[in-house]
């Protein structure tokens, strides 16, 4: 306080103390009464100022002309209008009634035309959707309880931050008030949870740590969202320490999930979506496999220095690849989790991917994430390294397989795809040297994570996965006996892992009752002792649904004790072995830890990782309704689940069929594993049936197709030959009918020669006769017609001088022969 007072006394030009206040009042109200008009919250914010003894009131009281300043020092109204030469009208009225005439100061100049001064005392900060802190300062927000109650507001079925699907205490209030909105309403039906938000363009007022902070939410130029934070303060800590609030409790909340950011095609990174971590134990892959993943990308982001020492870009890729449905992904999502890292995805196959836009991506991801390049193989499907008939037959692969992972192109139909394949030949100018320099150039972020998949490892460019670039190759399998078992135990847990469940579940309510004085859990450590709010902000950050749940509880139950085969041949092996790869020590993920405690492991790792003692960490018992509603199997004893397990493995055949394929059949079954188990040697007879037939169609189709395309190319050849004879005619034709001009002149001039020849007989007889009798005249007449007829030969001459080396060639005559 004594701060902003020395900070105004020059302003106001005051020499006393009243004039100080009454210029700090003014600010005050300036930043916040300007907005009670328009925002209810900022009404039940004065009304509980007025409750404690007006410490924050504004109240003027006309007949004194004299306000309930801050502290409750008067302040001199006309003084005041002096000093902002601002004018007050009384369309506010003071929300706690009749106490006193009173009425909230509006000063109507301060709210068109602020003085130049007052802009000086706050300070504001700016947030844009492009930047993390963003998603922080929003998910904050969104718990406020000012926030919540906020008159103006918009609907929207997509929430920010990383609970995504978490329910704030607005839309509990709401949801009680209309039971159609939620999750799930009892019957199964799915319900679309409807999440209000605060519009655009409206300042709320929020109570923060003895501060009013003045928030807004707008749009830039760019048409990104952006927060606006203004604070009467005379330094920014105040900001700072919201900032890292909203940071804590973010991070806090997002200790359970990943955040999944795509890139888009300004070379940005949208948050798109926000999950569930998924449990390592959910992973079903042979022995080893996951704990040399772990251990390697745990060893890499504790390296950073060993890197820097030896002067090593700080990177490390890896390569997952195998058949579609086996687990690439999933393993991923799995690793994140447990690394604690979000995941910035590229389609290398969206149109508008250039090396420019990947190359300013890769250099925008932050230091410690996984960046996920999904069907790299897809990347040059229009490369110019590339033969037009090679891109068709990767496309036409593609679509044969049913692939529907490009993100870009999530309506599997055919027309989603031809629309791809348009937008890829026209847009797509990503080239091989653009992914390379992309990938490890001078632009690209250090700290990273990169993995890629494929489904066709022998079409990548070997400069692509070289070590280096690609550190770690995995490939992945159809299932393997092994992992059948493990995959059936996953989906029905024993009693035992019951039993470990529900102790971890005991142990969470036991301490979420006791929640220790630092828990960030519903934002209650950090809760600033603003006016007591009407209701109290989310606690349940955690409200699952009850597939979620059921699939969860199964997923954390443990994996087989002991593989019934593991041979070697089932381990993954990285392709370029040995030789360049440098793999992590393996000691400590050998083939010997068993993926039997791997459920256990990973609770204990969550634990241990994040801090079991903060109740914030970890998840909340789930709902009852929830429990009511469980779709999955009752817990089987261990005798019985392993027997099961077995015959389920049994009835599998060795790498016929995905991972995702077994699990496709199990979830038809996941309240009946007793059917699941005995069903298993129908289902494969069928599906090798079903197989069998939809290759015979597809064998036929090609055939048929083969048919077609022989035909019509033969139609086409067939019609090129008969074009090509019909231009040769036409072309001898008009040789014939040239040849046949070229003759009637001939002639003609033949005939002309004749004529005169025969005038030149007659003169010539003329002259003789007349020389017999003695007529001159007559000669000269004759002289002249010869002279006529000559000038004519002349020009003939020059025609048949033409025309006479082609009367001359023997093809002409031979030509004319014919016609
Ligand atoms: N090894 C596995 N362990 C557990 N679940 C698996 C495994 N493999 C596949 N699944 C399940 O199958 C589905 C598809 O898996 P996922 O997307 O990870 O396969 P993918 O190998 O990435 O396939 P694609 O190559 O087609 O992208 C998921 O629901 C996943 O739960």
């Amino acid at each position: 306080m004594d701060a902003l007072k020395s900070l105004i006394q020059p302003l106001v030009g005051g020499a006393g103390g009243s004039s100080v206040v009454d210029g700090m009042k003014l600010v005050v109200l300036g930043g916040t009464v300007e907005t009670a008009r328009r925002v209810s919250s900022s009404a039940c914010q004065w009304r509980a100022s007025a409750r404690t003894g007006a410490k924050w009131g504004c109240a003027v009281d006309l007949r004194t002309c004299v306000c309930a300043g801050i502290g409750g020092i008067p302040i001199d109204i006309a003084h005041a209008r002096a000093v902002a030469n601002c004018t007050f009208d009384s369309e506010l009225h003071a929300p706690w009634g009749n106490r006193q005439r009173r009425m909230v100061l509006a000063p109507r100049e301060f709210r068109s035309h602020p003085p130049n001064f007052l802009p000086s005392f706050f300070l504001t900060a700016h947030f844009s959707e492009e930047d993390t802190p963003y998603d922080w300062l929003m998910l904050w927000l969104s718990r406020r309880p000012e926030w919540q109650r906020s008159r103006e507001f918009e609907t929207t079925t997509r929430t920010s931050g990383p609970g995504g699907d978490e329910k704030s205490e607005w839309d509990i209030e709401e949801e009680e008030e209309d039971r159609g909105w939620g999750d799930d309403d009892g019957e199964g039906r799915p319900k679309t949870r409807v999440v209000f938000q605060p519009t655009f363009d409206t300042t709320h007022t929020i109570y923060y740590r003895g501060h009013w902070l003045r928030v807004r939410r707008g749009r830039n130029q760019d048409g990104y969202e952006v927060l606006s934070i203004s604070v009467v303060a005379r330094s920014n800590t105040i900001l700072k320490q919201l900032v890292l609030q909203a940071k804590k409790e973010y991070e806090a909340e997002a200790i359970h999930r990943i955040q999944i950011y795509f890139a888009d095609a300004h070379g940005s990174w949208r948050w798109t979506d926000s999950r569930h971590k998924r449990p390592m134990a959910s992973i079903v892959l042979n022995p080893g496999v996951k704990e040399m993943l772990l251990d390697d990308t745990r060893d890499f982001l504790k390296s950073e220095k060993w890197y820097a020492d030896r002067g090593i870009p700080f990177r490390r890729g890896y390569l997952l690849h195998g058949v579609p449905g086996s687990g690439k992904s999933s393993l991923i999502h799995a690793l994140a989790g447990q690394l604690q890292l979000d995941i910035y995805v590229v389609s290398l196959s969206a149109s508008w991917i250039s090396d420019s836009t990947l190359t300013t991506l890769m250099g925008r991801v932050p230091a410690r994430c996984v960046v996920l390049l999904e069907d790299l193989d897809a990347a040059f499907t229009r490369s110019v390294t590339r033969d037009d008939n090679q891109e068709d037959g990767d496309e036409k692969k593609k679509e044969g397989e049913g692939d529907n992972n490009n993100h870009n192109n999530n309506s599997s139909g055919g027309m989603g795809r031809r629309r791809r394949r348009d937008q890829l030949s026209d847009v797509n100018t990503l080239s091989l040297s653009g992914l390379l320099n992309a990938l490890d150039g001078v632009a690209a972020a250090e700290g990273r994570l990169l993995f890629a998949t494929t489904n066709h490892l022998e079409r990548l460019d070997p400069a692509l996965s070289r070590p280096g670039r690609m550190d770690v190759w995995v490939e992945f399998r159809n299932a393997s006996k092994w992992q059948a078992e493990a995959l059936f135990r996953n989906f029905f847990p024993s009693e035992e892992d019951e039993e470990e469940l529900a102790a971890v579940n005991l142990k969470v309510e036991v301490e979420s009752s006791n929640p220790s004085p630092t828990s960030t859990r519903g934002g209650r450590a950090f809760a600033p002792t603003p006016p007591p709010p009407a209701t109290q902000p989310s606690t349940s950050l955690w409200s699952l649904s009850s597939s979620i749940t059921s699939s969860a509880s199964s997923l954390l139950s443990s994996a087989p004790a002991t593989p019934s085969t593991a041979p070697t041949s089932f381990l993954p092996t990285p392709v370029p072995s040995s030789a360049s790869v440098p793999f992590p020590s393996s000691s400590k993920s050998s083939s010997t830890s068993s993926n039997a405690n791997s459920a256990q492991q990973g609770l204990v790792l969550d634990k241990e990782q994040f801090g079991a003692s903060n109740t914030a960490y970890l998840p909340p018992p789930p709902e009852d309704n929830v429990l009511k509603n469980r779709h999955s199997a009752a817990p089987l004893d261990k005798k019985t689940l392993a027997v099961l397990a077995k015959r389920f493995a049994d009835g599998v055949p060795e790498e016929e069929f995905s991972v995702a394929a077994l699990q496709g059949y199990l979830l038809k079954y996941k309240a009946q594993p007793d059917a699941a188990a005995k069903g298993i040697e129908e289902w494969v007879i069928k599906e090798r049936e079903m197989r069998e037939r939809l290759k015979r169609e597809k064998e036929a189709r090609e055939v048929r197709e083969k048919a077609m395309r022989e035909k019509r190319r033969k139609e086409a050849l067939a019609k090129a030959q008969e074009k090509k004879a019909l231009e040769k005619k036409e072309e001898e034709l008009e040789k014939v009918k040239q040849r046949l001009a070229e003759k009637e002149k001939e002639e003609e001039l033949e005939k002309m020669r004749l004529q005169l020849k025969e005038k030149e007989r007659e003169a010539e007889e003329k002259k003789k006769a007349q020389a017999a009798s003695g007529e001159a005249p007559a000669a000269e007449e004759t002289k002249d017609e010869t002279a006529v007829l000559e000038t004519k030969d002349d020009g003939d001459d020059s025609d048949e001088e033409n025309v006479a080396p082609q009367s001359a060639d023997s093809e002409t005559s031979s030509a004319w022969g014919e016609v």
